[in-house]
């Protein structure tokens, strides 16, 4: 019998942001672990027209959860959905949801983020530093509480090469910067926000920084424990491989290969690929709540939930694998055949960039205007671009995490504890994870079809033949110009003719005299 899996029954459980890629996965597992537990309350906001109701449901009929319904066919009553803006005062939580949050709650998973790199600064502060305050300060008032479990990001100290699991202090205090949010006007918050991110790439690393800082400050005498995950992309093993939800991290990226709109990244091909699949994360992060909950460590415990120090991959070996995969399965409606590349050097990706990016876009919709229709290529490109610029902080560098208390929990665990909450990443095969990575992409993120590979594949061969047609054509008004312009091309030009001229009347003279 597994201790985690029985530690959770019985239990009520808090997540916030169980809408998200992390928060999905790690609801599923809970609920297929642990189907006796008493209840796990989300914090959902409407979105995008639907109903937090509506939200949960549509979750609960998704492929994600369709084993969890086998083994706990009534998960629809196990969840309570509460109406919750992270944003807000309270999180604008009804009085009677919160009584019954603060009465009830067991263990705590704080999930709830914003993950975009170029957030306002306001907004990243308010979500990722106010609102964990808030809900220490909740979780303060909850009498049955047994652990508090933080995610953050492997990525708050990216300005450090060598991490530790510590919490390294920012140079303003998280308390300032939330006191100076609420009067600062807008654009004296732009015009600061440089000067206060230092070293760091972006508002996203700063903020899940400040968020530590304050997970520290306000722990009082809860038991709490921080988990960093570095990137984290589709599941390994469970419920299914490959199973991913949404465009960050690599997955935008490698549909973008794929597509063949994205050719070259700046990037260095041998610098680390620290991926982690969600998952793996979600294994650590049910272990953890787990061990702090009845080991009750003095201090607040920091977990790294990486790869590269335990089994490294690279940025070069995982494109290679996401293009391999690419042969064999391609995407449908690919704009070009996927062919894309790391490279290290500024000038070299400035030149892709201009040649396999903006210019292709350019001449597609050069040829749409023609044919009648809006064009588009070129909005699609400078997202990818931006996009990319994003990223590329992340791809040139390599880090180095410590796992200590990462490998002390997992020898603190039982066999068969090991096995159902599995994060021992060094049993992962990069080779096939990637495989099963992009496959994921294309079932579950884009829901292509696998009996449409055959016409994938006919797609590819006809742009294929187009791009070997345009090249020639190309090279051909590019020699015509040249020799119209350049005695030096002309004599080669001519040269070229006569050798061909003479070789072919030797060629023909030669088969005469032998009949
Ligand atoms: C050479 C071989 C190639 C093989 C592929 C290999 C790929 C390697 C890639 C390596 C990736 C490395 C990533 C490192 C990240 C480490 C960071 C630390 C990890 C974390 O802790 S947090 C999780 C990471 N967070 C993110 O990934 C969020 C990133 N996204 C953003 O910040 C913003 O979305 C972005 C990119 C700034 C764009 O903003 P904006 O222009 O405002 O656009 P929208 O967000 O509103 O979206 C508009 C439109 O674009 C689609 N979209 C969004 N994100 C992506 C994406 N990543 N890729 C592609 N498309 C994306 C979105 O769905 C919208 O589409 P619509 O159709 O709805 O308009
Ligand atoms: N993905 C990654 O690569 C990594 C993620 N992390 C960390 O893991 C955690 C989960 O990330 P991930 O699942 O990928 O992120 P997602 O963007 O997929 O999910 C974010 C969640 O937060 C919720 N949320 C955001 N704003 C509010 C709000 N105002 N009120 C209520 N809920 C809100 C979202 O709800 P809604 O659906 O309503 O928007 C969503 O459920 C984050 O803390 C992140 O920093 C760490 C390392 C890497």
């Amino acid at each position: 019998m597994s201790m985690i899996a029985a530690f959770y029954s019985g239990k009520s459980i808090l997540i916030t942001g169980a809408t998200g890629f992390m928060g999905k996965v790690l609801m599923e597992k809970l609920f297929r672990t642990s189907p006796d537990l008493k209840v796990i309350y989300i914090l959902v906001r409407p979105k995008a027209g639907q109903t937090t109701q509506q939200r949960v449901f549509q979750i609960l009929n998704s492929k994600l959860f369709e084993k969890v319904k086998e083994i706990c066919p009534n998960v629809h009553e196990k969840i309570r959905a509460i109406y919750a803006d992270l944003n807000q005062n309270d999180f604008a939580i009804s009085k009677e949801d919160m009584q019954e949050l603060l009465s009830c709650t067991n263990i705590v998973f704080h999930c709830a983020a914003t993950v975009r790199f170029d957030d306002h600064l306001r907004h990243a502060v308010q979500l990722n530093v106010t609102a964990t305050q808030q809900l220490l300060i909740m979780a303060s008032q909850m009498p049955k509480l047994e652990a508090f479990i933080h995610i953050s990001t492997a990525f708050s100290n990216c300005n450090l090469t060598h991490i530790d699991e510590v919490i390294y202090p920012c140079p303003v205090e998280p308390k300032k910067i939330i006191d100076s949010m609420e009067w600062l006007d807008d654009a004296i918050i732009d015009e600061i926000t440089p000067k206060l991110i230092g070293d760091r790439p972006n508002t996203y690393t700063y903020t899940k920084a400040l968020g530590e800082m304050v997970v520290q400050q306000e722990s009082r005498n809860l038991n709490i424990a921080i988990i960093r995950p570095s990137i984290v992309g589709a599941t390994w093993q469970e419920p299914f491989p490959g199973w991913v939800d949404n465009l960050n991290g690599p997955s935008g990226l490698i549909i973008a290969a794929g597509k063949g709109f994205l050719r070259s990244i700046r990037g260095a091909p041998m610098a680390v690929a620290d991926l982690i699949p969600v998952d793996t994360v979600v294994n650590l992060t049910l272990a953890v709540g787990w061990y702090t909950a009845v080991h009750r460590p003095k201090s607040t415990l920091i977990y790294h939930c990486t790869s590269g120090n335990l089994n490294p991959c690279n940025w070069g070996k995982m494109g290679f694998q996401v293009l391999a995969t690419f042969e064999k399965v391609p995407l449908e409606r690919a704009f070009r055949r996927p062919n894309a590349d790391f490279t290290a050097n500024t000038i070299t990706s400035q030149y892709w960039n201009a040649v396999s990016h903006r210019a292709p876009a350019i001449i597609y919709d050069f040829y749409l205007r023609l044919t009648g229709r809006k064009p588009r290529m070129t909005k699609i490109m400078n997202r990818l671009l931006k996009t990319v610029s994003m990223i590329e902080y992340f791809v040139n560098r390599s880090w180095e995490w410590s796992t200590y208390n990462t490998e002390m929990l997992m020898s603190e665990l039982s066999p068969e504890d090991q096995r159902v909450f599995n994060f021992d990443v060094r049993q992962l095969n990069w080779l096939e994870y990637i495989e099963n990575y992009v496959l994921g992409i294309k079932k579950y993120l884009l829901k292509e079809d696998m009996a449409g590979i055959p016409e994938a594949k006919q797609h590819l061969k006809r742009l294929r033949n187009i791009h070997y047609l345009f090249n020639t054509a190309l090279f051909l008004i590019a020699w015509r110009l040249l020799i119209a312009r350049s005695q030096m091309a002309r004599n080669v030009w001519f040269f070229i003719v006569s050798f061909c001229y003479k070789f072919l009347s030797y060629f023909r003279a030669s088969s005469t005299l032998k009949v």
